[in-house]
């Protein structure tokens, strides 16, 4: 289990990138999701010790993360945003190469180790070719090899599916899935596809903040009675931003459907629609925008 308690980051430019995050996150595939600049990365790092919060504590079982690095980070398989340029050298020696820095030095085992790795993501046909050559998905398969390299507990995978063709995807999903089953997984996106279909629990990160948390299935339920939909001639859609929340729009056979957040009956030819995890998300991000109720007096 992996227990994040009031983390906050301010950068030293004065950004305050996470406010108070408090969130346990046990086994299985955790979704991550936020918007552009919501933290996410921030929050990726931190956990992954890149980076120490301003205030905050951080525990994985039994280990505390801040007071103790290196425990936590040779339990910890991290695929960052941005794995920077690779090397001309073909992917068997670039892993065998990593293998070795996590400190497995004996041959047979550096062996054993590596040909696993590229069996289980599927490059072992490729192993002989240049990294710098693979295709976005087979980067990202090489990325995840890397990161299961000396069998982590604890395995974050930061916006991993950007760039990928649906195939290549499909495929990562389904390594994910497998390797997600004993161990904390923990991917951070903005793709709500990602989350919905592979993590049976998230949370929205806005703004530094948890704005939501739990299984996307309940809060799909939870969200029944506050999405409303109508379609609408294009040219009225400011009119209708105007007056109401609106949370998407998208066209459809030259009209614009649109979706809004009301709590009650907005009346006005809207009805109520059963939303997806994409209306739950969006309207999330609507509600974390508002401005702050003022206090009473
Ligand atoms: N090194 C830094 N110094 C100052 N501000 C930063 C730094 N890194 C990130 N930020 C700011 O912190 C906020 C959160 O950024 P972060 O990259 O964590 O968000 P994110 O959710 O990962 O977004 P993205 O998906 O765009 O990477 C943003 O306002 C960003 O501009």
């Amino acid at each position: 289990m992996l227990e994040l308690n009031g983390v906050e980051h301010v950068y030293p430019n004065g950004t305050r990138a996470l406010n108070g995050v408090t969130i346990s996150i046990g086994k299985g595939m955790f979704g991550l999701l936020g918007p552009n600049g919501a933290g996410k990365s921030s929050l990726m790092r931190t956990i992954a010790t890149l980076q120490t919060p301003t205030a905050g504590s951080i525990r994985f079982g039994d280990i505390d993360v801040l007071a103790e690095p290196t425990r936590l980070r040779s339990t910890l398989g991290y695929l960052p945003q941005d794995f920077g340029v690779y090397p001309r050298v073909s992917a068997y020696d670039l892993l065998d190469h990593m293998v070795s820095l996590k400190g497995i030095a004996n041959k047979a085992d550096r062996k054993a180790t590596v040909e696993t790795l590229l069996n289980q993501t599927n490059l072992w046909t490729h192993r002989n070719k240049a990294v710098a050559g693979y295709s976005g998905g087979m980067r990202q398969r090489f990325g995840i090899a890397q990161a299961l390299i000396g069998n982590p507990q604890l395995i974050i995978v930061d916006e991993p599916t950007a760039g990928l063709d649906p195939e290549e995807r499909n495929r990562f999903y389904n390594l994910l899935v497998e390797i997600g089953q004993n161990v904390v997984v923990i991917l951070s996106t903005h793709i709500v596809e990602d989350v919905a279909d592979l993590c049976p629990s998230m949370a929205v990160l806005a703004a530094g903040r948890i704005q939501l948390e739990g299984a996307p299935a309940d809060l799909i339920r939870r969200s029944r009675g506050t999405i409303w939909a109508k379609t609408i001639e294009r040219d009225r859609l400011e009119e209708v931003k105007t007056g109401y929340e609106v949370i998407s729009t998208r066209l459809l056979s030259g009209s614009t459907i649109v979706h809004i957040l009301s709590e009650k009956d907005p009346g006005n030819g809207f009805t109520q629609v059963d939303g997806g995890l994409e209306d739950v998300y969006l309207s999330t991000l609507v509600r974390s925008r508002r401005p702050a109720a003022p206090l009473a007096a």
